[in-house]
């Protein structure tokens, strides 16, 4: 096998999100979300799987290891007629869940290394290891489980704590874990298997190759049925963003299917045509109708409310309500719409006093949205919480986020230590007065999307004796 000089050690990040307002209406194009990025990311690091002389490895494995039972390998092939890179999970001992985003994400990420690489079709892929590092926010912790994670050797082993839980038990805090996981893997691929002149993240056309091909891979692996808006954010940070129209998707095979490669690499280079023989990609992602940082003194937090929503349902009960009710539908939906554009205007100008009015327009307009569709958006649960929780000092305004529901809240709040400290007072208290568990998480609103991190921070995590990481690490600066 070949050795690519290109298979470098990298680690990339992305970052979670929260849609402070535009839910359900961001579905349309017609319409726009306003989604700030946030300081909870999603790392993954790719490195080669070391191996003895002589042996030849052709396994992908990844590997998350804040949950137990959370190894996956992968076995890859061309597959006939242009049909891509067809990636199966490999079994072996203990049987482990599939994770559908990861093996989908491999599955398009290889597929179109292999159409813009032409070397990889002749010399294939080196076996490659990836390894899965969410910031501790992601997930509610289990109040028994506080140990670090794998041994105390890890020196970056209390930043990712180990949950206790395998995956599917795990509390999910519900700040877009799977468009986080896969943009940074999508990302780590394309920067270890691609030359600089192929992929490079720092640039707008690397960061443009990234997001077509996450939101195509995080589209496929979640059925088709989001707006985009995470994956958006996940690559550039916060901003005013208006989908892409579903069509786009339509006519790419599926992975194996004949013809699968080089069409998933025409859509990502955006060569293919949308309506009206405009390109394909037709989704609008403005930073600067946003602002490249928030107002000083003024952050967003979220609370953890350690409650599930089933958005699926919620979303198809209010397209339910807009089909039987077009017109007020349409008044609710610019409404929303105009408080959506408020919104940014008021943080992009740094128009603190703005705040709090057009927020408790954004909260009126999403609870009247609930009401009318019969979906709990706002329910009154959340409504006693944001309305107490408001009057606290410091407080500029809060909402639930996204498709609402019994998630997290999103607080726009001072950001100096008393606010903070009289707000985590107050969910305290709250928290023992309704019998439920109500927290400020440490995360806060920022605007920077995927990013290459600095691979010496994690040198921890690297096998053998980590040489390869220093003279990658000195290389990529
Ligand atoms: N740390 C991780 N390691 C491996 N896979 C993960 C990890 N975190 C999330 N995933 C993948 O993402 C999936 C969760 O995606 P899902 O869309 O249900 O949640 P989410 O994106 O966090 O939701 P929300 O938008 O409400 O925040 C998991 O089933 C798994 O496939
Ligand atoms: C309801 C919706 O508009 C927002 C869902 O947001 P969240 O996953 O609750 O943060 C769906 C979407 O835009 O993908």
């Amino acid at each position: 096998m070949t050795h690519h000089r290109d298979d470098r050690t990298v680690v990339v990040s992305a970052p979670g999100k929260v849609l402070l307002a535009g839910g359900y209406i961001v579905l349309d194009r017609k319409h726009s979300g306003l989604v700030f990025g946030l300081s909870a990311r999603i790392h993954v690091l790719a490195q080669k799987i070391p191996t003895s002389a002589g042996v030849h490895l052709s396994e992908i494995v990844v590997q998350s290891p804040q949950f137990l039972n959370a190894n996956w390998r992968y076995g890859y092939r061309l597959a006939p007629d242009g049909g891509g890179i067809k990636v199966t999970q490999l079994q072996s001992g203990t049987p482990v869940d599939a994770n559908h985003f990861i093996e989908t994400t491999i599955n398009y990420v290889l597929s179109y290394i292999a159409e813009v690489d032409q070397r990889r079709a002749t010399h294939g892929f080196e076996a490659s290891s990836l390894i899965v590092l969410a910031d501790n926010d992601y997930y509610s912790t289990p109040q028994e489980s506080s140990s670090p994670s794998s041994s105390d050797s890890h020196t970056s082993a209390a930043r990712f704590r180990h949950f206790g839980t395998t995956l599917r038990d795990a509390h999910k805090t519900g700040l877009g874990s799977s468009a986080a996981i896969v943009t940074s893997l999508t990302a780590a691929l394309l920067a270890h298997y691609l030359p600089r002149d192929l992929f490079d993240l720092s640039t707008p056309q690397g960061k443009r190759i990234l997001h077509n091909l996450a939101q195509v891979a995080h589209c496929s692996a979640q059925g088709k049925i989001g707006s985009g808006f995470d994956v958006a954010s996940a690559v550039y940070g916060s901003c005013l963003y208006r989908r892409f129209s579903p069509a786009l998707l339509s006519r790419l095979p599926a992975p194996g299917e004949p013809g699968f490669g080089p069409a998933l690499a025409a859509l990502v280079a955006d060569e293919t045509e949308g309506a009206k023989g405009r390109p394909a990609w037709d989704c609008e992602i403005d930073k600067d109708k946003v602002g490249a940082r928030l107002p000083p003194g003024v952050a967003i937090r979220m609370c953890d409310v350690d409650c599930g929503t089933a958005t699926v349902s919620m979303v198809k009960k209010v397209h339910e309500w807009r089909d039987a009710n077009p017109a007020a539908a349409d008044e609710v939906y610019a409404g929303v719409q105009s408080k959506v554009d408020e919104l940014a205007a008021v943080l992009r100008d740094r128009n603190v006093a703005g705040i709090t009015p057009v927020m408790r327009g954004v909260r009126e307009l999403m609870r009247g949205l609930g009401k009318s569709s019969g979906v709990p958006i706002e329910p009154e649960s959340q409504e006693e919480m944001l309305d107490a929780l408001e009057k606290v000092e410091g407080v500029l305004g809060s909402v639930v986020p996204g498709a609402g529901g019994y998630d997290a809240a999103a607080v726009v709040m001072r950001d100096d230590e008393e606010t903070e400290a009289r707000v985590k007072a107050f969910l305290d208290e709250w928290s023992l007065r309704k019998g439920i568990r109500v927290r400020l998480m440490d995360v806060k609103g920022d605007t920077e999307g995927a990013r290459m991190e600095d691979v010496g921070e994690f040198r921890s995590w690297i096998q053998g004796d980590g040489s390869q990481a220093k003279a990658e690490d000195k290389k990529g600066r």
